[in-house]
């Protein structure tokens, strides 16, 4: 197994979890780090192991889990065993749960309901949800009621249906505006961080450099704080199609497992598996 690669997030701390408290001191260092998805028990071990610092149960499961077009139709009840896997997968990575389209738009009300259930039935740390200054009301009542929230602008993709599809936010100098005045509603809301998807990276590191919280970029280049990628496109394992632009593949995953069942199969029908050291006497 590769040495994890240990950042000074976890220097001489012991095995604890991560909380929302180190992430603001790695800010205040300088120092990036990185978050990835995971949605099940056995990928969250091996992030965990590997020192990944925060681990999303993305509503992206709506997609790379469950198979829909959109993150729209995913709901609580699916995310919430994501979320109870990769919180027993973890030991030290603060579990961030998505809080699904739908589920926290109508009234902080609603919003403080919904997470409660990712605190309570998931055992998750944060809850993340998305939008601007719009739902920093939101933000505020989870903040109010002791529940660490991630916001997240820029693409948000729960809002395709008015986006039009998945296009650049931010660009020009009125949607720029538009985007640090939300970044800075949400921060005064109360937020830990704000993810910043598919944005001009000169806006986001603008908003990086004006927020004393981290910000979380995804296609959001190089100034923000953190990174993060859906961990199906870090390693390589796509349903097909072309990856986005901010995607880098960092393993072929993908062909390594149709590799290993492509053999699995030849072995099985030659006979060659199970062999002798496979059996019970
Ligand atoms: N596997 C996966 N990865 C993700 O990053 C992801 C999901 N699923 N599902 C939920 C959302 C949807 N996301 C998306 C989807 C499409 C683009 C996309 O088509 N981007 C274009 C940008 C087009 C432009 O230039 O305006 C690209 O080519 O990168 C980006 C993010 C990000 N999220
Ligand atoms: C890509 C991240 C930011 C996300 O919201 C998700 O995976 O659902
Ligand atoms: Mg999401």
């Amino acid at each position: 197994m590769a040495a994890p690669s240990t950042t000074a997030l976890y220097g001489g701390v012991a095995n604890r979890r991560i909380t929302i408290r180190d992430l603001q001191l790695a800010k205040d260092r300088g120092e990036r780090w990185p978050m990835l998805t995971a949605y099940d028990y056995s990928t969250a071990r091996v992030f965990d192991e590997a020192g990944v610092p925060v681990l999303l149960v993305g509503d992206s499961a709506a997609n790379v889990v469950y198979g829909y077009d959109t993150t729209v139709p995913v709901t609580i009840d699916e995310l919430l065993p994501l979320v109870r896997g990769v919180v027993r997968g973890t030991s030290r990575a603060l579990v961030v749960a998505d809080l699904p389209f739908g589920s926290y738009q109508a009234s902080p009300q609603q919003a403080l309901e919904s997470a409660a259930r990712f605190l309570k039935e998931g055992g998750a740390q944060a809850v993340k949800l998305e939008g601007g200054a719009r739902v920093a009301p939101q933000v505020e009542a989870l903040v109010g009621a002791g529940i660490p929230v991630m916001a997240h602008i820029g693409l948000t993709p729960q809002s395709v249906n008015a986006f039009g599809g998945y296009r650049v936010q931010g660009r020009g100098d009125e949607a720029a505006h538009r985007l640090l005045q939300d970044a800075k509603a949400l921060q005064q809301a109360g937020a830990f961080a704000v993810v910043m998807e598919v944005v001009p990276s000169e806006v986001a590191t603008e908003v990086t450099r004006a927020l004393h919280v981290p910000t979380v970029g995804i296609g959001a280049g190089p100034g923000c704080d953190a990174q993060v990628l859906v961990w199906q496109d870090m390693a390589g394992l796509r349903g097909g199609g072309k990856p986005a632009k901010f995607v880098k593949e960092f393993a072929a995953v993908g062909d390594v497992l149709r590799d290993a069942a492509t053999r699995f199969g030849d072995e099985v029908r030659s006979g060659a598996y199970p062999a002798p050291e496979h059996e019970y006497s």
